[in-house]
């Protein structure tokens, strides 16, 4: 048990990361390119909103696990027995439309500079344009990250965190990407928008810690509530709970205030309350919507710089993000 916590020797976000990241990576190579992808994001926002959530949860996803280089995107080949990171469990989730969006943003860039333009940077601006479509803030993406040569479903399970995962488990794991407790809470804060299917907090509701009982950290009407959706077996796997109870569409501190409520929906998000080393923030930003903001755009552009990649030696360019470059 001791030496499975051990954070394994990913790239950090803090020293030399995100240095060769620039803003304007593309002025010269493809200076329309933020342009061409908010308008594929501002039509699959309007279009499907839940493209939003999910790109955005996509963006994390790809970023904790061998650091910003749209791994996350590549899909198995058929019949081969090497699993991609969206065969692992933890994967399993994401709305088509997350995919469809990043699709259709290549597509559009490809047609304008093609072989220019990484799915890795795709994926951050993508996920940029959805937070600020939500209601969140806007700030600069920095750009320059090549794509990576590997993509396995192993290294999904053993980087990203689980609901049930401790305070501790969490600080650790974020801490062995460089980010710290401030990063962890404000970037905690992207629940202010999305949902949760039931077996992803249904232990809170009827067996807290093998005690039988409900978690007491959980306000007894939105217990009442979830337990109507989430029965105790046999419920559909497809009912989803919004995880701001509050303002589910907006990109806003309500998520915070939640906390303070007894109103969160992962055991790690009411975690974060409970916790004495990270309640103080959630409480501080529970104050400021401004702050908030302002504090999740810094912890993005940290988490955007884990552990890029650049030229051919780490990287490739890819023509199409779901595949890799044949060599
Ligand atoms: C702190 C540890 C975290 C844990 C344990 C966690 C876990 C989860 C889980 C279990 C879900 C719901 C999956 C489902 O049942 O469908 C989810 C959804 C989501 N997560 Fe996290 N997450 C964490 C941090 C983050 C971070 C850092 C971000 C982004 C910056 C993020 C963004 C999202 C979004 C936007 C959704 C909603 C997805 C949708 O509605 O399609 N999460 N997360
Ligand atoms: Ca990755
Ligand atoms: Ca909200």
């Amino acid at each position: 048990a001791e030496c499975s916590k051990k954070p394994n020797k990913d790239a950090k976000a803090t020293t030399g990361g995100g240095h060769e990241l620039k803003v304007d990576y593309y002025s010269k190579s493809c200076p329309k390119v933020e342009n061409l992808i908010s308008s594929v994001t501002t039509e699959m926002f309007n279009t499907a909103p839940i493209t939003a959530p999910s790109t955005i949860r996509l963006f994390f996803h790809d970023c904790f696990v061998d650091g910003c280089d749209a791994s996350v995107l590549i899909t198995s080949k058929p019949g081969s027995g090497d699993l991609a990171e969206l065969d692992a469990q933890v994967n399993k989730n994401f709305a088509n439309e997350a995919f469809v969006s990043i699709q259709k943003a290549k597509t559009l860039v490809e047609s304008k500079c093609p072989g220019v333009v990484s799915c890795a940077d795709i994926l951050a601006i993508s996920a940029r344009n959805f937070v600020n479509l939500t209601g969140g803030p806007h700030y600069e993406v920095k750009k320059g990250r090549w794509d990576g040569k590997i993509s396995m479903a192993t290294r999904a399970t053993s980087n990203i965190p689980r609901p049930n995962n401790t305070v501790d488990e969490l600080i650790n794991l974020f801490g062995s990407k460089g980010l710290g407790l401030e990063d962890l809470v404000a970037l905690s804060g992207a629940h202010t928008i999305g949902f949760a299917h039931c077996k992803s907090f249904l232990h809170r509701l009827y067996d807290h810690q093998g005690t039988n009982k409900p978690d007491p950290s959980i306000d007894p009407r939105l217990l009442k509530a979830l337990r109507t959706s989430c029965p105790r077996s046999g419920g559909s796997n497809n009912v989803v709970a919004p995880f701001d109870v509050t303002t589910p569409f907006t990109f806003d501190y309500e998520y915070y205030r939640n906390l303070e409520a007894k109103l969160g929906i992962l055991p790690t998000d009411q975690a974060l309350f409970t916790d004495p080393r990270t309640r103080p923030i959630v409480m501080e930003l529970g104050r400021d919507n401004k702050k908030f903001h302002k504090a999740f755009a810094k912890a993005m552009e940290k988490m955007g710089s884990i552990g890029v990649k650049r030229g051919k030696k780490h990287g490739e360019k890819r023509k199409d993000c779901s595949q890799h470059v044949i060599r």
